[in-house]
């Protein structure tokens, strides 16, 4: 196999893959339309939203003469996705779901299910990222008939497949992408790679789409719909209520119902607070949050981080960093925050050090920071531990001055 035919392209019931679908057929591919279920209870409205979306996407494949599936993933999102992200909230961390949903479902358990069951050539989504295959088709098709998408495999030289962000830098969902497989990454198309959101629109409306193009658009994490987030997570963990402590004086503040879902730079809503106090730190063993009183609080601001075990989509770390020890390049650690720069300094455990060149707000254990190098989207690590805050060094600066100066 060489040569593209048969795509099986992930369908949402959303806009952004109907098109994509639409865009694959006028490529001249043979496509089918799947549309995967990952959570099967009610929300509060007694309404289950994935019915709805599931006959969205049966209508577009109608509409365009499409083979439709639908495949079930509730009992895998359950174990590898759900139940990390309670793991992760027991730790007093901040997990991406949405990260994890990609590595572990869409790229993993769909992916096989596409090439394997189905026996497709390719996969596709309607993410907005671009690979180098997708670079080297379009070179392709200024030389070659319109339905040939040379995918490297076994029986040529297998060259590393690369993940770019997308021309539409501000849908870009290479952040969501960072954590997929060399293997997945190798056999998907993204069709809207070239495409930004209003274009996509604009398509959607010319073929008739209006059913998926009234529908707002999915925010956050795909299950929860629009349920209250603390309310919805609170169901699964026991509760922990303990005080808010003012990061200042030591101060007890207030109550809280439970650590889990605090996550720093947020908010407080201290009840009986007239000013606003933002989270800074957790304690998980006494169940104390603790608060400053502005929201860029010395105490929020870190400039360093290490990660877990790197994973970087080619397979292997850059050699710049492997043969030097140490890379400069961008990162962030929040979809569409800008990038900023970063040095990167790699362990001998495959975790990474992540110097940013400027302190940042709210560096977040749980979270994931994602490389870039250009348009290049390297992968990423969970940030699992931090460097000390403004707030400490100040703190220390201040102990160690003479006492004279102090
Ligand atoms: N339930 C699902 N079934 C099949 N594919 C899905 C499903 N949810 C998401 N996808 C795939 O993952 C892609 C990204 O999904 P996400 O929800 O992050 O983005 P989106 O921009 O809202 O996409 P869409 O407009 O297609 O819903 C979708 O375009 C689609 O290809």
């Amino acid at each position: 196999m060489g040569i593209v035919r048969y795509v099986v392209c992930a369908m949402s019931g959303g806009v952004d893959s109907s098109v994509a679908a639409l865009l694959l057929k006028r490529r001249g591919y043979q496509v089918t339309g799947v549309f995967m279920k990952n959570w099967d209870s009610l929300d509060e409205k007694g309404v289950c939203t994935s019915e709805r979306d599931c006959e969205d996407a049966y209508k577009v494949c109608q509409m365009m003469d499409m083979p439709f599936h639908q495949v079930s993933y509730v009992k895998e999102y359950w174990h590898e996705v759900f139940s990390n992200l309670l793991g992760e909230y027991q730790k007093g961390r901040t997990p991406n779901p949405d990260i994890m949903c990609n590595k572990h479902i869409k790229f993993k358990h769909f992916y096989q299910y596409a090439v394997n069951i189905l026996e497709a050539d390719a996969m596709a989504t309607g993410h907005y990222a671009r690979t180098s295959q997708e670079d080297e088709e379009v070179f392709q098709k200024s030389l070659k008939p319109a339905d040939e998408f040379l995918f490297r495999n076994r029986s040529e030289i297998r060259k590393t497949v690369r993940l770019y962000q997308g021309a539409d830098r501000l849908k870009d969902q290479t952040f969501f992408l960072s954590q997929i497989e060399q293997d997945a990454l190798r056999r998907t198309i993204f069709p809207l790679a070239g495409l930004t959101k209003e274009y996509v629109k604009k398509i959607a409306a010319e073929a008739g789409f209006h059913h998926v193009l009234k529908k707002k658009e999915s925010m956050g994490i795909c299950f929860i719909g629009e349920r209250h987030f603390e309310d919805f997570i609170l169901q699964y963990l026991e509760p922990k209520p303990g005080h808010f402590v003012s990061i200042e004086d030591g101060k007890i503040m207030g109550k809280h119902k439970g650590w889990f879902t605090f996550t720093l730079g947020q908010r407080a809503r201290i009840g009986g607070q007239k000013h606003p106090w933002f989270v800074v730190d957790k304690d998980i063993r006494t169940g104390e949050i603790f608060v400053g009183p502005t929201t860029n609080h010395p105490a929020l601001l870190r400039d360093t981080l290490q990660t877990n075990r790197f994973h970087w989509i080619s397979g292997e770390p850059p050699a710049e960093l492997v043969h030097t020890q140490m890379m400069e390049c961008h990162f962030r650690f929040i979809h569409q925050m800008p990038l900023t720069p970063c040095c990167v300094t790699l362990n001998l455990d495959g975790s990474v050090w992540i110097t940013s060149k400027q302190p940042l707000r709210a560096l977040t254990p749980g979270q994931f920071a994602v490389l870039y190098k250009g348009d290049e989207c390297l992968g990423s690590g969970k940030i699992v531990q931090l460097g000390p805050s403004e707030h400490t060094l100040q703190r220390v600066r201040v102990q160690q001055l003479p006492e004279s100066a102090a």
